[in-house]
């Protein structure tokens, strides 16, 4: 369970502020029901023992591993506040014959579980806990006398019921999440190379593009495309092709490593990468890399193309001052570069100049 932005620390902190108010209410109302001689003893476990504790889980949200430990110190604040409740029923049978008239430990679970978000492994763990307590304190004091059978019963399939709805609650949520993650993954990922899409490349490049302008360092884009793909696909087949697709996606992985680097499929057979804070010996490096990788993949091609083996064509670009350009016009000058690329004989990079 993490706690991923600071508005929902705030929202808990809000939930644990409430539950302290809960409890000074509770507290109001239950001097009208107790004894006199139990409003000393009553008065401490609430503002010395409960509320506190409520306080301490506050300030522990402000410590820096907090989302790490927030389940663990939530479970911990949970069995806290029904024990010392279990305190306060012992003492009160104990020393006063006093039974309260109602029992508070299944709303203690049911807001430490949904208010302040412990999941389900914690609630069911919290949940025996609890049942053992309340076991024991109705041994120790059977202040409900005919009715523990049924108190237990209630408290017992209650908090049961409260880590199952939490189960159910958890789950749903995870199966959104992923569900989410496969959609945000399908409108951002290309499915055949795996690469970004189209428009994802785009708004990469964009951001890359700005931080390019920003810290001035260098933008480079590059755009290559298959040759003769259209023989190689109908020699071979569409599901052949297909592979030399997912062939070129591997290459360029290969290459391009950088959390910075860039690389979508434009279209059809086209790919583009965008690179920044390169040179222009680095790009042409990179350029010869591409091509040394389908030279090694050594994929036999259609027997009309121009090269025996797969091969792809470049153009490439590179501005020093990126603040001059657009990811259009950036791509638009590559594209002419491969042109003269396919114009040239095919299987070569050309570095256009701008
Ligand atoms: N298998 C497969 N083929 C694709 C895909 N996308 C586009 N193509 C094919 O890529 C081919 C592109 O052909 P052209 O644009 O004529 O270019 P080319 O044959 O590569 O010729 P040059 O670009 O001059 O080397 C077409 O036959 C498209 O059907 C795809 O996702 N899978």
């Amino acid at each position: 369970m993490q706690v991923n932005t600071e508005k929902e620390l705030v929202r808990l902190r809000i939930a644990l502020f409430i539950g302290a108010l809960i409890v000074a209410c509770f507290m109001v109302a239950d001097f009208f029901l107790l004894p006199s001689a139990l409003h000393q003893l009553y008065l401490y476990d609430r503002l010395l023992i409960q509320i506190p504790i409520i306080l301490i889980a506050i300030v522990l949200s402000f410590w820096r591993h907090f989302s790490h430990y927030r389940a663990y110190i939530f479970t911990t604040l949970l069995v806290a506040l029904t024990y010392s409740n279990y305190w306060v029923i012992w003492v009160c049978w104990q020393e006063y014959q006093f039974a309260f008239p109602y029992e508070g430990t299944i709303l203690y679970a049911f807001y430490c579980v949904f208010a302040l978000g412990i999941p389900f492994r914690f609630a069911i763990t919290s949940a025996v806990i609890d049942v053992i307590g309340f076991i024991v304190v109705m041994w120790l004091a059977p202040a409900y006398g005919d009715r523990i059978p049924i108190s237990l019963g209630f408290v017992a399939a209650s908090l049961f019921t409260c880590s199952y709805a939490k189960y159910r609650l958890d789950r749903s949520l995870s199966l959104l999440k992923k569900t989410n993650d496969r959609l945000t993954k399908l409108s951002k990922f290309d499915p055949l190379s795996d690469l970004l899409n189209r428009r994802a490349l785009r708004n990469q490049s964009e951001n890359l593009l700005a931080y390019a302008k920003r810290h001035k360092v260098s933008l480079a884009v590059i755009m290559l495309d298959l040759d003769d793909f259209k023989a190689y696909n109908d020699h071979f087949g569409h599901q052949q092709g297909d592979e030399a697709i997912r062939q070129q996606s591997s290459i360029l992985r290969g290459i391009f490593k950088r959390e910075t680097d860039i690389i979508g499929r434009y279209g059809g057979e086209e790919f583009v990468v965008v690179l920044s804070d390169v040179n222009e010996e680095q790009l042409k490096q990179s350029c010869q890399k591409i091509l040394l990788g389908w030279e090694e993949t050594n994929l036999a091609h259609a027997p009309n193309a121009a090269h025996p083996f797969i091969s792809c064509s470049i153009g490439a670009v590179i501005t020093n001052t990126p603040g001059d350009a657009s990811i259009d016009s950036l791509i638009g000058v590559a594209d002419k570069a491969l042109y003269k690329a396919k114009d040239k004989g095919k299987a070569c990079y050309e570095l256009a100049a701008l």
